[in-house]
Formats: C-alpha cells, structure tokens, sequence
C-alpha cells in the first residue's frame, strides 16, 4: 500500500522542513558554503589574471610579470583545493549526526503511533523511510545543497563579471536564461512528483520482497515461486517504467543547460573575434570574457542534475514527514471523564458498554462490536468465546489500547484506561497472542523483555509455568541461544511458551491472553495450564478461548456474539443453557471430564 498523499508543497518548501533537523549543524553548514564560495571565487579569478597576463606582461614581454601571474594562478588553484577538502571535512560528520538523529526520530514515532496507522502502513514502505529516503536526504545535504549554493553564486558572481567586462556580450550569454528558467520551473513539479511515485513503488517492492522472503515455505509448499517471481517482475517493471520517465525528464534539462549556453556561447565568441578583429576589443578582454564564460559552463550545465537531486531529497523528506506528522497515541485521546458510574473495585476489569469500529472499515459495515458489558473480578478468569470473526481479538487490543473504544469505556481498578499513563497501563497489563512474535536476539532476552529489572530466577521460573524450560535448557547456549528472526529457529509451540514467559515474568495484576497455547499439543496444555492456574490465581485475567480445553482454564466464560456478550457463566452452566455456546464448542470428551462446575 502507498499511502503518500498528493503533493502540497513546491520542493523548496518541503525542503525547508529540515530546518530543525540541521539547525544544530548550522555552523558547520555555513563554513562549508562559504568554504565552497571562496572555492568558486578563487576559480572565478583565474580568468582575471589570465586577462591582466595577457594584456600586460605577455604583450609586453615583462618576464617577471609573467611569473608573478604564474605564482598567482597557482596559489589560486591550490586555495581552491584546499577549500574544496575543508567543505568535506567540515561536513561529513555533522551529517552523519543528522542523519542519525532524524532516523532516531523516525524510529521513535514509528513505536508511538496508534495501531491504526501500522494497519494503514505496509512494512516496506516505512522500512524505505527509515532507510533509503534519509540516506537521500543526506546525500543532499552533503553535496548537492552546497553546490546549488555554490553554483548559484557562480552564476551570478560570473555573469556579473561578464556584463562589466563586456556587456553586449554578456547580454549575449544571458539570452538562454529565460528559457531555462522556464524549463526548470515545469521540470521541478515533474520531476517532484516522479520522485515521490518511484519512492513509494520502491517501497511497495521492499513489502513483496519481505513478504516473499517470509512466506517462502507457503510459496515453496504451493509451488507458487513462478506467482512471486511475476509480482516481483512487475513491482521492479513499474519502477523502472518511473526510473526512465524521471530519465526522459532530467536528459531534457541536461541537454537544453548544455545546449542553450554553447550556443550563445558561439555566438559571443564570433561576435567578440569580430570586435577584436575590428579593434573594439582587447585579446585579453576576449580571453578573460571567454575563459570566465567557459567557467560557467559546468556550474549551469550542472543546475539540472541538482534540481533533480533536491526533488528526490524533497520527495523523500516528505515521505518521512508523513510519518512524523502521524499524531503519537496519546495526542488524540479524547479528554477522558473521571466520573464512574460503575461500582468496581481494585483488581476488576470492567467493559461498560464497549462499542468498536476499525477506522478503516468498510463503509457501511456495522461496528465490530456494538456494546460490550462484561465484569472480570478480582483474580478472576474469565474466558471469552465465540464464533470466529465475531470481535475477540478485537476486545483484547482494546484493554491494552493498541485501539480506543468508538464508544463506552474499559475501567481498570475502577479507572478508565483513557485516564491512566499508557506507560503504567502497559505495565499492569501483559499480553501474549497465538501469533507469538519474538525479536532476533537470544531467548533471555525475548523473556525479559516482559518487564523492567528481572533477572535469571524470575526468568526461569517464568519458563517453568510455561513448561519452557526444559527445551530452553536443551538449546545449544540454553537461554543465551539466538531464536532467529521472528523465532524461526523454533517451533510454533516453543515460541508460544516463549511469549507466554514473558507475559508471566513480571506476575502483571492483569493478564491478557489471546488462543496463546494454540500451537500446543493437548499433552503440554495440559501441564501449561495447570502451572497457569497458581499464577492467574493472583491475576485478572481474560483469556480468548477457541479450543474447550483452554476454557477449563477459565472460572467463567463470556459468549461474545452479535457484538455483545450474549451470556456469561461457568463452562457447564452456558453448555446446559445456550445453544450457540454448546454449538461452539462441541461435547469433546475433555469437557465433560471438566470436574467441578466449570
Ligand atoms: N485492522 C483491522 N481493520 C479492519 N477490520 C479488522 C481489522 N482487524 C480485524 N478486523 C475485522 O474485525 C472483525 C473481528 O476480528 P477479530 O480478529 O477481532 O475476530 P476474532 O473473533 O478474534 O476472530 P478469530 O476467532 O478468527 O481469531 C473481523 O470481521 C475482521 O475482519
């Protein structure tokens, strides 16, 4: 998905929004322009003394003259490339801090943005933000910024010397300007916009490309490499198609900044030739006016190429100011309401008239759910259940508000959530899903993550409840072993002790488990649950229930249908009284084994 709006803003606008970002490096920018202008002005001058060698000592024969012009010429050339390694050296460092700060902020708004935006945003799209769009932006910065500067005080600084040395012929080099301006004001609109869809395409391809390295096993399994290989073909075809229309463009500037000025530049040479033949002019005044004219030929001809580098950093900084434009979580809470009409108490977990609509739901179809009422006492368990598809998963992203209710409220300790610091929100509640998701680094660390300054024995004992630490144990490193990207080095049902560990580390007041021991076999949940049922004994905890065996976990069971909850009881009271329920859940022989009354 490409979510880049249309384009507001002229390139140079766009550009500007660096501002803050650069600030703090100003200092070292200036030095580097002024550097670089110095730079400029020594190369300016050579033609200058070419002029006074020429008409003075040259014509005259003064030999001592023609030396000191030489020694001038040459301290010239070296200050010039003296000043050309300051411009770099000056730079490179501070750029790099830019650019690492501004990804650290791309970074940090990426971790605090609602759900909502991550469920818009593709995974390649941002990952080309974070990563090729800020390397643009620093490229340009670095050379392309300076030399736009640059080469536009040369222009100016040169054309002004040519119209005083002669100013029918600079009128003459001056003639191209008009259409060039022209030229570069519709190719600076283009090229924006091309830039910015062969950004967004790329990002589009980095989603395929890692959706393709994730799912190889169901593209192998399918024996749809051939599919892939095609949509890959076609994402890098639209780019290239993008890549040669930005080509087309910019080949159109470069030849008319290459093209125009030659011509005119012809033209003063015969006009010039013409005057000094008929003793308007002088030789030297001709050498310095054409020498000066002939400096100016990269500074112009290379104007294209740098616009079209600031409409890529331009198109870039846009992308990345689309998601640091994104409002973080917490600035668009609506202004919470501290009255409580419900009588809770610490420890409950109260959903009062719970109402949820995804914001990028299609139009017209009803809420997900439509009034949710449910009570989960103090060191309850109360499992949720229903048919799949009817708002479960929903319910439980809402408790830790990876979304906020459309309407009602979910209380905490007799609080509403939209009342409490997310940071202590998520510190009392702990979430472990079916779909475990664990980082590329080493077992402990996945664990710990479950809570700030746990060491090895909570982490152990946290493995026991999940009945993880024997294989944990039997890992090569044991808790200190690598589980691979996303946990690939380990099977669907480790990885679910693993983030059943880490939910359980930090023995939160509040639990949240999403169908968490689905990847089980019947034998381990078993043991799984068991442990479980000492430390939910402290815990509130609600439990999305699909298999029977995980609802005897539960001390009540919610039935979720139509997006309420339609019933609430022990596991044998719903089985005897509703027939959804008993629908739902089949008559395995597990449950009638269940014991008690649950
Ligand atoms: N990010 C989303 N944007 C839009 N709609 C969504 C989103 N996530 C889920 N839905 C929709 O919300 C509804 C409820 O989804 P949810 O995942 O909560 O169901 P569930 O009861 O947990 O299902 P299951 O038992 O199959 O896991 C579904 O119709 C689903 O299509």
């Amino acid at each position: 998905m490409t979510p880049t709006p249309a384009l507001r803003r002229s390139a140079a606008r766009t550009l500007l929004r660096l501002w803050p970002l650069i600030r703090p490096v100003r200092v070292h920018m200036i030095t580097a322009v002024c550097a670089a202008v110095f730079a400029t002005g020594a190369s300016l001058t050579i033609p200058l003394v070419l002029k006074w060698m020429v008409d003075g000592p040259v014509s005259t024969g003064d030999l001592a003259g023609v030396w000191a012009g030489g020694a001038v010429l040459l301290l010239m050339g070296g200050a010039e490339a003296v000043l050309a390694g300051l411009r770099r050296w000056v730079l490179a460092r501070p750029l790099a801090r830019v650019e690492a700060s501004f990804r650290a902020l791309l970074h940090a708004r990426l971790q605090r943005v609602p759900m909502a935006f991550h469920d818009r945003w593709s995974s390649g799209q941002l990952l080309s933000r974070v990563t090729s769009d800020l390397n643009q932006i620093r490229m340009f910065l670095s050379f392309p910024l300076m030399y736009l500067v640059v080469n536009g005080t040369t222009i100016l600084g040169g054309y002004a010397i040519l119209l005083a040395q002669r100013w029918t012929l600079g009128m003459v080099l001056l003639a191209p300007v008009v259409p060039l301006l022209v030229l570069c004001a519709v190719f600076e609109s283009r090229y924006l916009v091309a830039s910015l869809r062969a950004q967004d395409q790329s990002g589009d391809l980095a989603t395929a490309v890692e959706e393709s390295v994730l799912g190889i096993r169901i593209i192998k399994g399918f024996g749809r490499q051939r599919h892939q290989i095609d949509t890959l073909v076609g994402l890098a075809g639209r780019i290239r198609d993008t890549e040669l229309d930005k080509a087309r463009q910019l080949a159109v500037v470069r030849a008319a900044s290459a093209l125009l000025p030659e011509l005119a530049l012809g033209a003063a040479l015969v006009i010039g030739v013409a005057q000094v033949a008929g003793g308007d002019l002088s030789a030297g005044t001709l050498v310095a006016f054409l020498t000066t004219a002939l400096a100016l030929r990269w500074p112009v001809e290379s104007i294209g190429s740098l616009l079209a580098m600031g409409n890529e950093a331009a198109a870039a900084t846009q992308r990345c100011f689309e998601v640091l434009d994104e409002p973080e979580e917490g600035e668009r809470e609506p202004k919470p309401t501290a009255v409580t009409t419900t009588r809770t108490g610490p420890g409950e977990l109260v959903f009062e008239g719970v109402e949820f609509r995804y914001p990028d739901a299609l139009a017209g179809s009803p809420p997900v759910l439509r009034g949710v009422d449910l009570r989960v006492r103090a060191g309850e368990t109360v499992a949720v259940v229903g048919a799949t598809g009817c708002g479960k998963t929903t319910l439980t992203a809402l408790v830790t508000r990876m979304h906020d209710p459309t309407g009602g409220r979910i209380l905490l300790d007799g609080v509403d959530i939209t009342d409490m610091p997310r940071e202590r929100l998520r510190t009392e509640v702990a979430v472990a899903f079916e779909e475990a998701t664990l980082f590329a680094t080493t077992v402990a660390d996945n664990v710990l993550l479950g809570g700030d300054g746990l060491g090895e024995a909570d982490m152990w004992s946290a493995l026991e409840v999940a009945q993880a630490a024997a294989f944990v144990a039997a890992l090569p490193q044991g808790a200190r072993t690598e589980v691979g990207e996303r946990g690939s080095r380990l099977s669907g049902g480790q990885r679910q002790r693993l983030a059943l560990s880490r939910a359980i580390i930090a023995r939160p007041r509040y639990l949240v488990l999403d169908d968490f021991l689905s990847a089980l076999d019947i034998r381990t949940e078993v043991l799984v649950e068991a442990a479980l049922h000492d430390v939910l004994a402290d815990t509130t905890a609600l439990v999305i229930a699909h298999r029977p065996s995980t609802v005897l976990l539960a001390d009540r069971v919610a039935l979720l249908s139509g997006g309420r909850i339609a019933a609430v009881g022990t596991h044998r009271q719903l089985l005897r009284e509703n027939t959804e329920y008993a629908d739902l859940m089949g008559s395995g022989p597990q449950l009638r084994g269940g014991g008690d009354d649950r």
